[in-house]
């Protein structure tokens, strides 16, 4: 239904992080659902500089890059930007949020992330800000092994949130660097291009 007052939609401008070290099929799946489902303008893909939460350093920033382009670049209105890459020190995503607030001033943002990461959110650098800056959109996890990961609201700051609706797909990163390193075949597990530069750039192959 049109607007009473005349006023045109504010514009929806997403965020969806990750280290993404590989992108697999569960992120692009997630990333095409916001896009579709949040009625997202524009799909922020922000692969992560230097994850301060993360025990193991990450693959080198240029290779992640070529991997979120390769996997990415085909999502309707997604577009995969390399900010927090460039960024010096640890990567929190409230600075990421702080720029795109003065760089859209009048768009509403719309913070999308997994329910592993919803649950953790609390732990994040400026948590309580977070919602006042962005809209959550939530998409279940499923464990390699068990059904979803059973999400508790109870830990979301502010506790308001959409969610992104998205077929159980108990991948993770994790189990396909084991995959390569083990030399068995990723091949349904990630695009096409993505498991062809992990191949030609021996990516994964000790642990
Ligand atoms: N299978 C999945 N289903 C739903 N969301 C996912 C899935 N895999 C990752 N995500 C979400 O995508 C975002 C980026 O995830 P990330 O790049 O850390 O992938 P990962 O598979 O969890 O990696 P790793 O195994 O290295 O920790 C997070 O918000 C995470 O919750
Ligand atoms: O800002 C923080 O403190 C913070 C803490 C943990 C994770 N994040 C972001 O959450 C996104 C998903 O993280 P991960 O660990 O699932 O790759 C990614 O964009 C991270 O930068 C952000």
């Amino acid at each position: 239904m049109a607007d009473p007052s005349g006023a045109a939609p504010r514009r929806r401008v997403g965020l969806f992080g990750g280290s993404f070290d590989p992108p697999h099929l569960a992120h692009v799946a997630l990333a095409r659902a916001a896009v579709e489902q949040l009625g997202l303008d524009t799909l922020h893909v922000l692969p992560t500089g230097q994850a301060w939460h993360k025990a193991r350093s990450l693959s080198p920033a240029e290779h992640r890059l070529a991997l979120a382009r390769l996997a990415f670049d085909p999502v309707p209105r997604a577009r995969v930007d390399a900010r927090e890459l460039r960024r010096e020190g640890p990567t929190y995503t409230i600075d990421t949020l702080r720029e795109l607030r003065r760089e859209h001033p009048d768009a509403e943002l719309v913070l999308v992330i997994g329910a592993d990461q919803a649950e953790a959110l609390h732990g994040w650098r400026d948590s309580a800000e977070i919602p006042r800056l962005a809209t959550l959109a939530i998409a279940e996890r499923a464990r390699p092994s068990e059904g979803p990961v059973p999400f508790d609201a109870s830990h979301v700051p502010g506790g308001t949130w959409e969610s992104v609706e998205l077929p159980p797909m108990p991948v993770s990163a994790t189990a396909i660097r084991a995959l390569v390193g083990a030399g068995e075949p990723i091949d349904t597990l990630v695009p096409e291009g993505v498991a062809r530069y992990i191949d030609q750039h021996h990516l994964y192959r000790s642990p």
